[in-house]
Order: structure tokens, then C-alpha cells, then sequence
């Protein structure tokens, strides 16, 4: 039985692997520039955060209709829960599917279809983050948010993903904002690839409530210790560090010296089918690779409960921190 955890970093439309890609083209009559999923994947060498993107964006094509969305959240959650996800907070990117002439609601009840049952089919529960394209403008972002109005029950936060360098957070002030009386939590991704400031921005101009990656605070001392103070929870996504050469090799990962600082880490997937592996496996890499102690395990574990928005159920979180707890640990 694997250590049960929280997935606070994953995007839905990362999860499309090769195999359901070419199934939805089928379906859908949609043609990709690839002869079969081997060469498909022979694709996913990539250089950085852009070149990959490239790829994420084009197969996004075979997402078209609602059972679409459907068989690609399901397809998640089962995974997810074979690999100790009791609770997942699911990033999806609308802009993406809008700009293809596939509305926001063909989106979201897509994939509450899957969601709606998702305890219990699978013994997950799930929240929806929506994300905006940091580079779209923030018109576009504000758009998306009151064309995301009429599924507020269905989405939790907000979220900033794509391109970051050269697109730095305040961009988004107003929108953030706007999603805040809204009464929606407020997450970012910064310092992935983007400086220090980028981070300091977010909290600062954002209000955001978790950082994404934050990779980069290592750079800031003062800011590592700011995050340490306000207990800033990390979602730290090691194997898509090394997939977009945020870091080298995993062995020079920063995750072990972050946890020494007393930073409140988490590990999760981003784009699983993308980085060669779920969250389980990245667990699994952080434990083999940089040596990782159970007990360093068991509090990426507990701080991905800590860190999920489950404030609205204080009796489950419980529920998930002593299962964490009671946990035994049995070969690595
Ligand atoms: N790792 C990542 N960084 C930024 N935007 C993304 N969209 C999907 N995955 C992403
Ligand atoms: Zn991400």
C-alpha cells in the first residue's frame, strides 16, 4: 500500500497520455503530426519549460467534447489513487480549450462528471483550480473568470501557469483581485523558471496562498525565511525539474537542503504524463535519489495535507493526517 498523500500540483490536460491522445483523435477525426504513440513520445525531449509546452498546448487539440474531458480525469484518478492519492486539487487550463472554440462549461461539467464521483469510484476526493495563461493578457485572464462564474460551486481557486519569464505576476493584480471577492483561494506558479522576485511579487500583489514549484527562493535568503515564518506552503514537482532542466540531475535537487531550512514542501507530479511519472514515483525518486529518511517521507505526506484547501472539512483532514500517521512503512 503506498504512503497516503495529497496532490496540490497537477494539471489535468499534463495527464494525457500517449495512448488516450491517439483514442481521442480517433474519436474526434482529429489528425496529430505523429505516426503512432512511439513516436509520439519520442517527442518529449525537452529543453526547457517552452519547448514542452509547445507539445502540451498542440495535443490539447484531441480534448473536444465532455465525455472527452471526462475520460481524461478518470483516467487520472485512477492512477492517482493507485498511487496513495486520497485528495487531489486539480489545475486545469481554460484559456486553452476557450481559444479552440470549446466553451468553459463543455470544460468543467466534463470533468465533474469524473470528479462528482470521483470518492466514490475511486477513494479520492477533489477540488478544481482554474489557471490563467500568464501569457495571455490579463483582459483575457478576467474574461475567463466571469465566463467561470456559473461553475463557482464547482471550483475552489485560482491558479498561473505557462510561460513565466516575462510575465511576471503583478500583470494579473486586478484578476486576482476580482477572484478574491469572488471568495476563491489564490495559488501561482513562481520560480520555476522565473526569478526569486517572482515569488515575493506573487504573495505580495497576488495574496496568493501557495507557491507553485517556488524553486527558485533558494536564491533569497531572506525569502526562504519569509516563507518559513508565514508557513507559505511549496508544491515542488522534482521529476518535471529534471524533464525541463530546472535542475540538472535529481541527485542536485534542492528538496532535501528546503526541507533542512524548515520550508513546509510538497512533492506532486505537474504533468505526469509528460516527466516519466505520477506523484508516488516522484516520492519514490526523492527517497531513492536523494536520500530521503522515512520520517523526511512521512512529513512531505503530512504537509500535503496540511497544505491542501481542506479547510472546509477539518474532520477529513484529520482523517488523512492519521492515516499518514499510522502509516508503516514496509522496504522503501
Ligand atoms: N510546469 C508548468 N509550468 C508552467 N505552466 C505549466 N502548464 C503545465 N505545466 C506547467
Ligand atoms: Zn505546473
Amino acid at each position: 500500500m503506498p504512503l497516503p498523500k495529497a496532490e496540490l500540483h497537477l494539471h489535468v490536460e499534463g495527464t494525457l497520455e500517449p495512448e488516450l491522445a491517439f483514442e481521442l483523435a480517433a474519436r474526434n477525426a482529429v489528425e496529430l503530426p505523429y505516426a503512432d504513440t512511439d513516436d509520439l513520445r519520442k517527442a518529449y525531449a525537452f529543453e526547457d519549460l517552452q519547448s514542452f509546452l509547445n507539445l502540451y498546448y498542440e495535443l490539447m487539440a484531441v480534448l473536444r467534447t465532455e465525455r472527452d474531458f471526462e475520460d481524461l480525469a478518470n483516467a487520472y484518478l485512477e492512477r492517482a489513487a493507485a498511487q496513495g492519492v486520497r485528495h487531489a486539487e486539480i489545475f486545469f487550463d481554460p484559456q486553452a480549450h476557450i481559444a479552440r472554440g470549446v466553451p468553459m462549461g463543455t470544460v468543467v461539467e466534463g470533468l465533474w462528471r469524473a470528479l462528482g464521483r470521483s470518492e466514490d469510484s475511486h477513494g479520492v476526493s477533489t477540488q478544481l483550480i482554474m489557471c490563467f495563461l500568464r501569457d495571455e493578457s490579463a483582459d483575457s485572464a478576467m474574461e475567463t473568470l466571469r465566463a467561470a462564474e456559473p461553475y463557482l460551486d464547482r471550483i475552489v481557486g485560482v491558479g498561473l501557469d505557462s510561460a513565466e519569464v516575462g510575465h511576471p505576476p503583478a500583470k494579473f493584480r486586478e484578476v486576482y483581485e476580482a477572484a478574491a471577492a469572488l471568495g476563491l483561494r489564490r495559488v501561482a506558479h513562481a520560480g520555476e523558471e522565473g526569478p526569486p522576485e517572482y515569488i515575493t511579487e506573487a504573495l505580495d500583489v497576488l495574496g496568493i496562498e501557495r507557491v507553485d514549484h517556488g524553486l527558485r527562493c533558494m536564491e533569497d535568503p531572506a525569502l526562504v525565511e519569509r516563507l518559513v515564518r508565514e508557513r507559505v506552503p511549496l508544491t515542488l514537482c522534482p521529476l518535471s525539474n529534471v524533464r525541463l532542466r530546472a535542475v540538472d540531475v535529481l541527485a542536485e535537487h534542492p528538496l532535501p537542503a528546503m526541507l533542512d531550512a524548515g520550508l513546509l514542501c510538497t512533492v506532486n507530479s505537474d504533468d505526469p504524463a509528460y516527466f516519466g511519472g505520477y506523484v508516488a514515483d516522484n516520492f519514490h525518486a526523492v527517497h531513492d535519489t536523494l536520500g530521503l529518511s522515512t520520517e523526511r517521507m512521512r512529513e512531505l505526506a503530512r504537509n500535503s495535507f496540511l497544505a491542501s484547501f481542506l479547510d472546509h472539512d477539518e474532520e477529513r483532514r484529520a482523517r488523512y493526517l492519521a492515516e499518514v500517521d499510522a502509516y508503516e512503512f514496509t522496504g522503501n
